[in-house]
């Protein structure tokens, strides 16, 4: 499913100025496709996020999930749509700690009064690698090991596109590879769409594309060219950023 935002922006109001956290952005994250969002801290990618996932209302401009427009929907709707849809996978892997493994992969499904399909359930707990440790709680795992509980339970639901806020960001160097490793192959095996914030150029280059925002602009948009041209042009946003 694509996901398309128009000119999206987001100003955040309150204390004693307005702070503008994206301004004017246009994307469109192609079906199928996985997609890196970097640039420095505060550059607007978390609230780039939560605005096309419909976790956030942007001030202006609009936001398609496949032929749905969400920025036009009542909040009642949005969130039927998100948790029928969109999958979520955050830095802290938000586990249940009293509930177990199993349980926690079949929770939005429970949430949503759905039958689960046992079948592709079978199949994504197989692939996550995680059939011995059903009955476990979360704290009984590895932080890469809770995190790939966490994609099983963003892609319970089977949903067509899947948002990522740092999945890596609490994992070392090789449980990263395996968390990413996953999610490439979601895309790769069932289509599904994959955006993921991220500052790691080494996570970015299992993407297909990186987009880059500075100040709530994209700054670049190109297929991804390996970590170390990534971690270049990071380096370069930063200095200039810097000198500002
Ligand atoms: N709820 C909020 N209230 C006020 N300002 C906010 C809020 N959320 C974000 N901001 C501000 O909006 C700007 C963009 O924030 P955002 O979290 O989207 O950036 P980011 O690129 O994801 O940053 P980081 O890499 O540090 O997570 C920042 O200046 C931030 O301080």
């Amino acid at each position: 499913m694509t996901v398309r935002v128009e000119k999206l922006t987001r100003t955040y109001r309150g204390g004693t100025a307005a702070v503008t956290a994206l301004s004017g952005v246009d994307a469109t994250f192609g079906s199928g496709t996985f997609t890196a969002v970097m640039g420095p801290s505060g550059s607007g990618k978390s609230t780039l996020l939560q605005c096309a996932a419909g976790l956030d209302r942007p001030d202006d401009g609009r936001v398609w999930i496949g032929d749905t427009e969400i920025s036009r929907m009542a909040e009642a709707e949005r969130t039927a749509l998100r948790r029928d849809r969109i999958g979520f996978v955050f830095q802290a892997f938000n586990l249940i700690g009293a509930l177990t493994v199993e349980e926690n992969i079949v929770l939005p499904l429970r949430l949503a009064g759905a039958v689960p399909d046992r079948a592709w359930l079978a199949h994504v707990v197989e692939r996550i690698g995680l059939t011995e440790r059903l009955r476990h709680r979360p704290a009984h795992l590895s932080g890469g090991q809770q995190q790939r509980v966490a994609i099983a339970r963003a892609l319970a639901t089977r949903p067509d596109v899947i948002f990522c806020d740092e999945p890596t960001g609490a994992l070392d160097s090789n449980t990263a590879a395996e968390v990413l490793a996953l999610l490439r192959a979601v895309v790769d095996e069932h289509g599904q769409t994959v955006v993921m914030v991220t500052h790691d150029p080494v996570a970015a280059s299992y993407a297909d594309r990186v987009m880059v925002l500075a100040d709530g602009r994209i700054v670049s948009d190109t297929p991804q060219p390996g970590a170390a041209r990534i971690a270049e042009r990071l380096a370069v946003l930063d200095r200039r950023g810097a000198v500002r």
